[in-house]
């Protein structure tokens, strides 16, 4: 038997996690302003605390282009534009990651390039008087490196050799999904308005 490949793992094994963070912005596509609130407001949390670990970590000496780009500064103009409150998050819980565990770090990160990529066609799509409204500002800048994946799960494969290094990667993945999962909620019950600052 082959081994399985370092991308068929990450995607199965944090089917569960990324399940239930899809789950939680159900209206999300049809742009029902409290959940898109919510999803910038969670982005604005997780990439302020995760792209500067990535920067410092042995990924970006891999990979001089930064893997995690600036989707922060997108998610924070699109938060302050609807005037909502930030997240304050948790520390992440891999401060200092290896570079098997940056690799599974930004597997979700790239990767949810793909989904802001979806997201944003079906607002484009629905484009009423309410979605016409709502900020793109993180949504087009990561969909716009949604083309890069491929690349990148073909880089993280070269780097990632051994079963045991697949491991640490997919588990960093994983807590990364968790992460995510702790700051929508961190967002919190009784927030019914997404987080309106007024
Ligand atoms: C939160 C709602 C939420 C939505 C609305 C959502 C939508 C989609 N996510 C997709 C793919 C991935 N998304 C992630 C991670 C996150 N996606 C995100 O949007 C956030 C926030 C993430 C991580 C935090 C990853 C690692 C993959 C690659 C999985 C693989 O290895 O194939 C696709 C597929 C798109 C296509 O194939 O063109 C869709 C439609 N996913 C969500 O968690």
């Amino acid at each position: 038997m082959p081994e399985p490949s370092l991308r068929s793992r990450l995607r199965a094994e944090t089917r569960p996690a990324h399940e239930r963070l899809d789950a939680s912005f159900a209206g999300l596509a049809e742009g029902d302003p409290t959940d898109y609130g919510l999803f910038l407001r969670m982005n604005e949390a997780c990439h302020g605390a995760i792209e500067p670990l990535l920067a410092a970590s042995p990924l970006a000496a891999a990979r001089p282009r930064s893997a995690a780009g600036d989707l922060h500064a997108a998610a924070l103009a699109d938060v302050e534009a609807m005037r909502l409150r930030r997240i304050v998050p948790a520390a992440f819980p891999l401060a200092k990651p290896t570079l098997a565990q940056s690799l599974g770090i930004a597997y979700v990160v790239e990767g949810s390039k793909l989904g802001a990529r979806q997201i944003l066609r079906r607002l484009r799509k629905a484009a009423d008087e309410e979605t016409d409204r709502l900020p793109v500002a993180f949504l087009e800048r990561a969909a716009g490196g949604a083309d890069g994946f491929k690349a990148f799960l073909e880089m993280a494969e070269t780097l990632v050799a051994t079963r045991a290094e697949q491991d640490v990667a997919v588990e960093a993945a994983d807590a990364t999904f968790g992460y995510f999962l702790d700051v929508v909620r961190r967002a919190g019950a009784g927030d019914e308005r997404g987080g309106r600052v007024n």
